[in-house]
């Protein structure tokens, strides 16, 4: 195996080999819950170094989708199982890296490992059906292929199991794989590639470049070598990502933002249903895609609702994240810290009520963070900003509605669609709730985060370019469907 890190500087994975960037240049990783203890430095690459990933990526493609599905699905089998025996070295460098609990970063990594045996089985499974044809003497069936060159571009804030959501099924229909990692988390990330380089995946068949998205990501995209990019991060860069694949013909999938709701109906568990939305608003400081950030809560309910969740949020421990006792770790960075504060500034700015939280912590050990107060606004109506712009962090807007109706249309009333969540225990409310709510994942009894890998999942509106990821949805974007007729 070559070394992937000489003086400290993790290294690139091309064709098969731990290489040089062109470039002298090198980002420092932080650790956000202490900045003082750098986790290491990776390389800013450049174009050329992704030319050289995309090239062997491109000449390992033949030989790779010319393998059976099984024996494609052995490799990850290896790779699941060597993962498991690093899980704790990977949890632990994705909690310095990001932030979140180590125990979150422990169920993260067991799940990317349930992932990677998932896929792996994947690959016995059909790819096709027959389809009879108006003639007698034909048959007519499909078959699915492989795009080529998949270029994988991830956010760092589910480190272990996005990339693997996307690499897994991407390699086992037979396509070779780029990598780009967010560079917060892209030591996780070289980890996570050390796995399949130990399984003995053939080079080229999976590559990795470190490096800016302006850079790196973009030129994964404009890549003509590049026939699908799967892309998981924010709204801005995404649609950029989707109209420059468009242009070229290349396939994508984008899943983005979110701006999630649950709704407390009257006749709700109180107990469960505050216990649900801390969970499912400040679990990994917020910073879920799926994360709750808007309480709506019907009007008889509502004060008996407000008073538990302050009172368990006052509750939840703040600190360093490799700590047994904490609950809630720092935000990952000093720009998505702005961000957060930015929007609690909003809040209190267009006349919201901070009823909880709202500062950053500065003293003692938190001097060297990036930590923030779990969050709670009320009064907040659905024009404001606060209502309608994806937070990324621990902040939660309550809102006040007098009847269901009106709670599913404000639930409606945002341009995102990934999760929604409902708290009720009428059947026809639950219902009502699955067939009315814009949302790709919609979740009853139960916080609005908590994606489960044999499902798909995927946004409506403008949280997703509307394809679906996980489970057997996965094989839609990674492979073509071919219709063969054959007359006898
Ligand atoms: N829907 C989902 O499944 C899902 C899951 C996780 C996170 N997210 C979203 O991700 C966001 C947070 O992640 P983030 O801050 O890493 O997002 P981001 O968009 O800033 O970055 C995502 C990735 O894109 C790269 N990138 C940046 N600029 C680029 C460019 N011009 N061209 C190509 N690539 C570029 C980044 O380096 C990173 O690897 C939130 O909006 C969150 O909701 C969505
Ligand atoms: O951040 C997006 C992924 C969310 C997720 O995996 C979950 O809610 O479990």
């Amino acid at each position: 195996m070559s070394m992937n890190v000489t003086t400290n500087v993790y290294r690139n994975f091309i064709n098969g080999e731990w290489q040089e960037s062109k470039s002298a240049e090198q980002i420092t990783v932080i650790n956000p819950a202490d900045t003082s203890t750098p986790v290491g430095r990776i390389q800013s690459s450049t174009a050329a170094d992704l030319e050289a990933a995309v090239e062997a990526a491109d000449a390992a493609r033949k030989e790779w989708r010319s393998l059976s599905g099984a024996a494609r699905g052995d490799f990850l089998y290896r790779a699941a199982a060597i993962l498991e025996e690093r899980a704790e070295e990977i949890a632990e460098t994705a909690t310095k890296e990001m932030g979140k609990t180590l125990p979150e970063a422990r169920g993260e990594t067991q799940r990317g490992i349930a992932i990677l045996k998932f896929y792996a089985g994947e690959g016995m499974r059909k790819t096709g059906d027959v389809i009879p044809s108006t003639d007698a003497s034909a048959f007519m069936y499909t078959t699915r292929v492989p795009l080529g060159v998949v270029g994988v571009i991830a956010p760092w804030n589910f480190p272990v199991a996005i990339p693997i959501w996307k690499m897994a099924p991407a390699l086992v229909y037979g396509n070779t794989v780029v990598f780009k990692p967010a560079s917060e988390t892209a030591i996780t990330a070289i980890k996570i590639i050390e796995c399949f380089e130990a399984a003995g995946f053939p080079k080229g068949v999976i590559n990795l470049v470190t490096g800016a998205g302006s850079v790196i990501g973009k030129g994964l995209a404009e890549h003509p070598k590049v026939q699908g990019i799967t892309f998981t991060g924010s709204n801005n860069v995404g649609k950029g990502i989707g109209l420059t694949a468009l242009e070229r013909g290349a396939k994508y999938q984008l899943e983005m933002g979110g701006k999630n709701p649950v709704i407390i109906a009257a006749d709700a568990d109180i107990e469960q249903a505050v216990d649900a939305t801390i969970s499912g608003a400040f679990r990994s400081t917020g910073q879920k895609c799926t994360a709750t950030s808007r309480v709506i809560v019907e009007a008889s309910i509502y004060d008996a609702f407000r008073e538990k969740l302050i009172e368990k949020t006052k509750d939840i421990t703040i600190g360093n994240s490799l700590e047994q006792e904490v609950w809630l770790g720092p935000i990952a960075s000093e720009a998505q810290l702005q961000n957060c504060l930015h929007y609690i500034q909003t809040g209190i700015e267009e006349g919201a009520k901070l009823i909880l939280g709202g500062e950053q912590l500065t003293d003692g050990d938190y001097e060297k963070g990036f930590y923030v107060q779990p969050t709670i606004f009320e009064d907040v109506t659905t024009d404001m900003v606060i209502a309608q712009e994806e937070i990324f962090g621990p902040v939660i807007a309550l809102i006040k509605v007098d009847s269901e109706e009106q709670a599913i249309d404000v639930a409606n009333d945002v341009k995102f669609g990934l999760s929604a969540s409902i708290f009720t225990k009428n059947i026809g409310r639950f219902l009502q709730f699955a067939e009315e709510m814009e949302a790709g994942l919609i979740r009853v009894n139960a916080e609005s985060a908590g994606v489960e890998l044999q499902a798909p999942f995927g946004g409506m509106k403008q949280s997703s370019s509307h394809s679906r990821e996980q489970g057997e949805a996965a094989k839609e974007f990674f492979t073509s469907i071919k219709t063969v007729f054959v007359k006898g």
